[in-house]
């Protein structure tokens, strides 16, 4: 089938691809009236896109499903910006060979496999940290999208040679209080950019979706 015979015939489409495939497939998938699904989240750190994508969805009655992804503590910080949050950390770390191909460790020339100790390749906000790393942190922009914006959220990524596990901690503070998360997620089997705990997240949405019951902000 084409795209467009295709999206006349799903519920549902789940792109699970590349920031550069939700330009191309999520508006032309909402327009057709398909609820959408969105692993490659950092792509809605265009302002234009997210605001076209949230009016289509708006105007053709459709859902956005972004997962909490390889992260823990979407549903906190969901909950806490029903009040006011001051600040939102985002630290990732990885192996070094699981932030390769990235366009920051190529702009710099960042020599990936001479990386002997623990060290901060980016620190800066979300906004710039997705288009840095685009396959390593798109845990960034959810958590940007769940509470305080791409340009507070603020994000660190670090390549650790000692680490088997990428690693994602999340400090929020704010009326409600404080929050910190820790995942050391394994590796997906077949890709080590990608923690398995993400693919998880995208299983278990599909299941919420479906559910009568909702467990979980
Ligand atoms: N939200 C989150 O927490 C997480 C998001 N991700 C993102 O989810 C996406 C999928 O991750 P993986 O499965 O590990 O990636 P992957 O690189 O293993 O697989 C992506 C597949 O999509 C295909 N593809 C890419 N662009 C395409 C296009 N325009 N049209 C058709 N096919 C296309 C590629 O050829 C590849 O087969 C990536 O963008 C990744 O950065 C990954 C981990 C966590
Ligand atoms: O899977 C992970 O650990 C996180 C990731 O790649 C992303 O957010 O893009």
């Amino acid at each position: 089938m084409t795209i467009e015979e295709l999206l006349q015939n799903v519920d549902l489409v789940i792109e699970c691809a590349s920031q550069k495939a939700v330009r191309l497939i999520v508006p032309q998938a909402l327009e057709a009236g398909c609820n959408v699904m969105v692993m490659s989240v950092g792509a809605l750190a265009d302002e234009e896109l997210r605001e076209r994508l949230f009016t289509l969805a708006k105007q053709n009655n459709c859902k956005l499903y972004f997962p909490s992804g390889a992260v823990a503590g979407i549903d906190g910080i969901n909950s806490a910006s029903a009040a006011e949050i001051s600040s939102v950390t985002l630290t990732t770390r990885k192996p070094p060979m699981g932030l390769a191909g990235a366009p920051h460790v190529k702009a710099l020339g960042i020599k990936l496999e001479t990386i002997e100790k623990e060290t901060l390749l980016f620190e800066g906000p979300a906004s710039e940290a997705v288009k840095a790393f685009p396959a390593n942190v798109n845990v960034a922009a959810t958590i940007s999208l769940a509470g305080i914006g791409f340009e507070r959220t603020k994000v660190r990524v670090i390549a650790d040679p000692a680490l088997s596990r990428n690693v994602h901690e999340i400090t929020v503070e704010g009326e409600f209080g404080k929050l910190t998360t820790r995942v050391e997620n394994l590796p997906s089997p077949e890709n080590p950019k990608t923690s398995y705990l993400a693919a998880l997240s995208a299983i278990s949405t599909l299941k919420k979706i479906l559910s009568p019951v909702q467990i979980g902000t």
